[in-house]
């Protein structure tokens, strides 16, 4: 379990993280989600003990990871920056990281069976790919076999077939009973992974939540009406108080599901040519609810002036 507790940290007048209280439980995947600046590599940097909160803690398992004995067998983690000497290979990195951190050196050629490195194992990893760095670098964060895995945008750079791979990876790792704490800037592709949500935006949180109650208090729906009668089927659903509003040649209606909005129709003896029920997109929902923490918004061409 990895408990932070009012976790701030500040760089000269900058605030990454401001106060920031949570907690990642084990036995299920919880995304980290934020935009781009949001402040979740600093908030994994200071849970790894590689950064020093300007105030606040953060523990792993009750204690600070500074403190831990094994950190490796403790915590494993992938972080963006990638610090491998290009001249090794795949095999002699992870030998290096497990010797130094007294673990059998058998388990290297289970990690590198297990990200799918086998056959590229004797390589210099300068000539890796971003993707076969993304899968040594998980590699070496289960090198450990450790209960608690941080990974910070561990899709980054990978193909569909090796996002899809991290996707069940990371399951399977909760599934075991671990805490499995994954950054990502992509909403949709959190919501296929992680059980639980943890948004923030300017270094504050947004949303804790499971990801289906994100789905369904920030997804917002509607029901998309075509009538050739449209100001009287406007008419009609408006006087039972329905929010109704006009786009283009429909009209999008809030406040009941697509049956109802049917019947209040046909008892009025009007016509309907479609109605559909429309979700608005998961990723259009965390644009919603990030928009005011963007760090580097464009603005729509035209809007300047
Ligand atoms: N070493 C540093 N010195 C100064 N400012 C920093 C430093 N590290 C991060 N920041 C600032 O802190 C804020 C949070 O950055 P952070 O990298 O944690 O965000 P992030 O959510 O991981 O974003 P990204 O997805 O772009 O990596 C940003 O405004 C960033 O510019």
């Amino acid at each position: 379990m990895i408990t932070a507790h009012r976790l701030t940290k500040t760089y000269g007048r900058r605030t990454a993280v401001d106060n920031v209280s949570f907690t990642v439980e084990p036995g299920r995947v919880t995304g980290f989600l934020g935009p781009n600046g949001a402040g979740k590599s600093t908030t994994m940097r200071m849970v790894l003990g590689l950064d020093r909160p300007t105030s606040g803690s953060v523990t792993v398992n009750g204690r600070r990871y500074a403190d831990s004995p094994a950190p490796l067998r403790e915590v494993g983690a992938l972080l963006e920056a990638r610090a491998l000497h290009p001249g090794r290979s795949a095999r002699d990195h992870l030998r290096w990281l497990a010797v130094s951190n007294g673990i059998p050196s058998a388990r290297v050629d289970e990690v590198l069976d297990l990200v799918g490195l086998t056959t590229v194992a004797g390589q210099r990893v300068g000539r890796f790919s971003l993707g076969m760095g993304q899968r040594l670098g998980i590699a070496a964060a289960l090198l450990g076999d450790p209960p608690v895995v941080v990974l910070d945008e561990p899709v980054n750079g990978l193909d569909p077939e090796g996002i899809r791979w991290v996707r069940t990876l990371a399951r399977d790792l909760a599934a075991e009973g671990r805490t499995v704490f994954v950054s990502s800037h992509l909403m949709a592709e959190m919501a296929q992974t992680a059980d639980h949500l943890l948004v923030i935006g300017r270094g504050r949180v947004l949303a804790d939540c499971s990801t289906a109650d994100f789905i369904s208090d920030h997804a917002a729906s509607y029901v998309r009406v075509r009538t050739p009668q449209h100001d009287a089927v406007a008419t009609v659903l408006r006087r039972h108080g329905l929010d109704v509003a006009a786009h283009g040649g429909e009209l999008r209606v809030q406040g009941l599901d697509a049956a109802a909005v049917g019947e209040l129709v046909g008892h009025a003896g009007l016509l309907l040519h479609e109605l559909t029920l429309v979700r608005s997109s998961l990723e259009d929902a965390f644009m919603t609810l990030t928009a005011d923490s963007v760090e580097y918004a464009a603005t729509p061409a035209g809007a300047q002036r």
